[in-house]
């Protein structure tokens, strides 16, 4: 298993996974109350229930996923400006088949590194209308070089609104900008902090990860 929710204290080694539940009240930004309202897509993805079915997109929360960073199009440093690392398809394929598609905040490490802040879009990119299912992490941290290859760690914490189209690259921009906003504001709650501690980000000892 890749991803999910395990016992808490538990370690989980690349590709695996835990749940905590120790936090019960799943995290829910007012932009994806906002979203929900305005839009429903949360509430299609539920079946259609509206806001009552919001709980769908929140109750895998928090959610510990690790695997191997892999390519992807190469479109978010690019055409972006905002690179996002791509895990495989077999680590998209783990998580649960019921977790809304959308924009979330969380925590992230790459390897054994320090834990940042990081925004995650989960689904089929409609302005690009990928036909792949992707799950992708932009880490709120200035890396010096691409860490592909590398085992990354997070565990998604909030949800903060559905993917959606945009008229323009500059607009799609914008939306991920204030994703971003919304993501640092969120994790500097002191409910949001505690995950970032979590010993799921703490590799065992001595292990060696992707050959380092
Ligand atoms: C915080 C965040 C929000 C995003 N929101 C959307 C969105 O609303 N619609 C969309 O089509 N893509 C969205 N994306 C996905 C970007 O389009 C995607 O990361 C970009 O195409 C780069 O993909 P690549 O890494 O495969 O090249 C979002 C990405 C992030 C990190
Ligand atoms: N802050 C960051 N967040 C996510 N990935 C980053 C970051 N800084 C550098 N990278 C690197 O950039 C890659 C993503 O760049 P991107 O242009 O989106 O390409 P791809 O489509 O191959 O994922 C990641 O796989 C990672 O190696």
């Amino acid at each position: 298993m890749r991803g999910g929710r395990a016992h808490s204290g538990g370690r989980a080694g690349p590709a695996e996974s835990r749940m905590d539940r120790k936090q019960e009240r799943p995290a829910l930004s007012s932009r994806a109350v906002g979203s929900a309202l305005c839009e429903g897509v949360a509430a299609e993805r539920c079946g259609g229930a509206g806001l009552a079915a919001l709980p769908c997109a929140m109750r895998h929360l928090p959610y510990f996923c690790r695997g191997e960073v892999v390519k992807g199009f190469g479109r978010g440093s690019k055409e972006l400006g905002i690179p996002t690392a791509n895990f495989s398809e077999q680590v998209v394929e783990s998580f649960p088949p019921d977790i809304s598609t959308g924009i979330y905040y969380g925590w992230a490490c790459v390897g054994n590194g320090d834990v940042h802040k990081m925004v995650l879009s989960i689904g089929w990119n409609p302005f690009y209308r990928n036909t792949k299912k992707s799950v992708e992490t932009h880490i709120i941290h200035t890396f010096k070089e691409d860490f592909y290859g590398e085992i990354l760690s997070i565990v998604i914490v909030g949800y903060i609104r559905p993917e959606k189209n945009f008229d323009s690259l500059e607009a799609l921009i914008s939306a991920i900008q204030e994703d971003i906003e919304e993501a640092k504001r969120q994790l500097d709650l002191a409910e949001h902090l505690k995950l970032k501690e979590d010993n799921f980000f703490h590799l065992p000892e001595g292990k060696i990860v992707n050959n380092h």
